[in-house]
């Protein structure tokens, strides 16, 4: 492919032209042909790499004007991120038709999953991407992050589309889109879940976060395209701004959508024994819906993720009677409260990937209907993450549960015992917190004193696993797996 001929789809001038063979970001990936993007990362400088990029046949550089780029052609941008990410997307063809991306703190797997599953049962040859990794309908492969690289996310977007997937769903992560990690794509909807606190240590403030997220609608989302948002967080009204601001359709999900507009209303909520009754109003009509999943968050969740299939369906559907069937079928999705083992007394494990203060909140809050005991809290905070985070999800744990035990959650590069005194003191006076060194003796402990009515929430780790201690060269996983502990103790 011809770069004059890339250059020009992206709006980009160029001095020169090259024939193009693939994308790098890191110069040990470059093959003759390649074009390199040099970026200012966080731990090195990418422009250090330029002369060893062009040594290994790199044909052009994408990096800022002031960069030094020697035996290649230097497209100078100030943003060469964005840039690159533009040239880029239009090498990787073809891409799949329909394409949604979600984003928000929490939510996200589990919506652009349940939005593969509803696609799915609805016919869609369908694909996830995100934290879980590429779910396809054959099989999931993990990437290690959940949103990749670039070059990685639209060398996957377009090998699904060769595939045959005509339907993606895909996590937009506040790191990705501050990078510009997944762009360049047309993108019918984007959807928003809800803001709460994390990664502090990335974005210097709460506005910040926000507006990195917000660049879904600001951008990446395409012209004409549609806002699916759940209504019933502080910001939703701030992201109908943004959406307003681009001229998106607005699709409002949540108790408080108006039902004069394009979304679904929650009408009512009854939990039950293994699920919760639904009734929605959506264009005029009501529906109910038995979910098989527990808690107000999954709700949430599953309520977007069918606000993302109405808002994208053409005139072969999915109708609405479809997609709410659907719902009434979805299965559950990995590491969120999924349901790990029964201990000897009868009081059930759940796992869950609450690592986050709302979150774990919200976890609390899904199991609390069903406890009719004790609600015994195991969960820790991780390393080299949001720091700010560890007091309040003590004081949550304790606040919340009946017995609340601190313990070790991907500790990283810090030391296990000052991140659990981190969070003990948040719950400063409370007496139903303990701490316990070690993962797999804190969740045995849980277990063994769960008696029936009890319920024990394992949360931070969901699906992950292993357990990371050390940084850099120093990284070591070890194993590690909650359900699988889970039903080892239990047993
Ligand atoms: C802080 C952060 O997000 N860092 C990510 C970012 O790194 P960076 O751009 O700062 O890169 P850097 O390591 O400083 O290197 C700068 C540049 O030099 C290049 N390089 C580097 C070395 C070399 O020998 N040659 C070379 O060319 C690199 O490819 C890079 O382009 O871009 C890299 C490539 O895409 C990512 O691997 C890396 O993720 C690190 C490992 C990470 O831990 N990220 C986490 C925090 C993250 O992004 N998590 C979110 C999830 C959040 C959530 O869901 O809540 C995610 O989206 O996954
Ligand atoms: N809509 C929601 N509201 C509040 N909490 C939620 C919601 N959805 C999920 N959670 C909580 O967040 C945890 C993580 O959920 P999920 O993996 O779907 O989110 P995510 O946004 O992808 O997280 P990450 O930032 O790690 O990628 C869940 O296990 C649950 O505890
Ligand atoms: N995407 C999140 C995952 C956190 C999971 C938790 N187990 C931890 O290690 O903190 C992050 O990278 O911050
Ligand atoms: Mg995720």
């Amino acid at each position: 492919m011809k770069l004059s001929n890339l250059a020009q789809k992206a709006g980009l001038s160029i001095n020169g032209d090259a024939d193009v063979t693939g994308f790098a970001i890191d110069n040990r990936k470059v093959a003759p042909g390649t074009v390199f993007g040099a970026f200012e990362g966080a731990t090195v400088n990418g422009e250090d790499f330029i002369p060893a990029a062009v040594q290994a046949g790199a044909v052009a550089v994408v990096a800022r004007p002031e960069a030094s780029v020697e035996g290649a052609i230097h497209i100078a941008e100030a943003n060469p991120r964005r840039a690159f990410a533009r040239l880029a997307a239009g090498f990787f063809k073809p891409v799949p038709a329909t394409i949604v991306a979600v984003t928000g703190t929490n939510g996200k797997t589990s919506t652009v999953e349940m939005t593969r599953q509803i696609w799915r049962m609805c016919g869609r040859s369908a694909a996830s991407i995100g934290t879980l990794g590429v779910t396809t309908p054959d099989e999931s492969v993990s990437t290690g992050l959940t949103t990749p690289d670039i070059v990685t996310f639209l060398s996957n977007m377009t090998g699904l589309a060769r595939e045959g997937v005509s339907h993606v769903a895909y996590e937009a992560s506040s790191h990705g889109l501050s990078q510009f990690r997944n762009e360049g794509l047309p993108v019918a909807a984007g959807a928003f879940t809800n803001l709460s606190r994390d990664h502090l240590d990335y974005h210097a403030d709460m506005d910040e976060y926000f507006a990195a997220k917000m660049r879904l609608f600001d951008e990446v989302v395409s012209e004409g395209g549609t806002a699916v948002i759940w209504t019933d967080d502080p910001r939703s009204d701030a992201v109908r701004n943004h959406a307003a601001a681009r001229g998106l359709r607005v699709f409002a999900v949540g108790e408080q959508a108006d039902a004069a507009e394009a979304g679904i209303r929650l009408l009512n909520r009854t939990p039950t024994e293994l699920g919760q009754d639904l009734l929605l109003g959506h264009d005029g009509a009501e529906y109910k819906v038995q979910l098989p999943l527990i808690g107000a968050y999954q709700a949430a969740n599953a309520l977007v993720a069918a606000g993302l299939v109405l808002a994208t369906a053409d005139k072969d559907g999915p109708d609405a009677k479809a997609v709410f069937d659907a719902m009434a079928r979805l299965q559950p999705v990995r590491g969120r409260l999924e349901r790990a083992a029964i201990n000897r007394a009868g009081a059930p494990v759940y796992v869950d990937y609450a690592h986050t203060p709302d979150a774990l909140e919200a976890a609390i809050f899904a199991l609390r209907p069903h406890v009719s005991g004790r609600l015994i809290t195991v969960f820790g905070a991780g390393g080299d993450r949001d720091t700010g985070k560890r007091a309040p999800m003590g004081d949550i744990a304790a606040a919340h549960s009946d017995v609340a035990i601190v313990t070790d959650d991907n500790p990283r590069g810090e030391d296990p015992a000052s991140i659990r005194a981190a969070i003990l003191a948040g719950a400063e006076g409370a007496d139903n917190i303990t701490e316990v060194d070690g993962r797999r003796a804190a969740i045995a402990a849980a277990i063994k004193q769960a008696g029936k009515g009890d319920i024990v929430l394992i949360a931070g780790k969901g699906h992950e696993q292993g357990q990371i201690y050390g940084r850099a060269e120093a990284m070591r996983v070890h194993p590690f797996d909650d359900v699988t502990v889970a039903r080892e103790c239990a047993a």
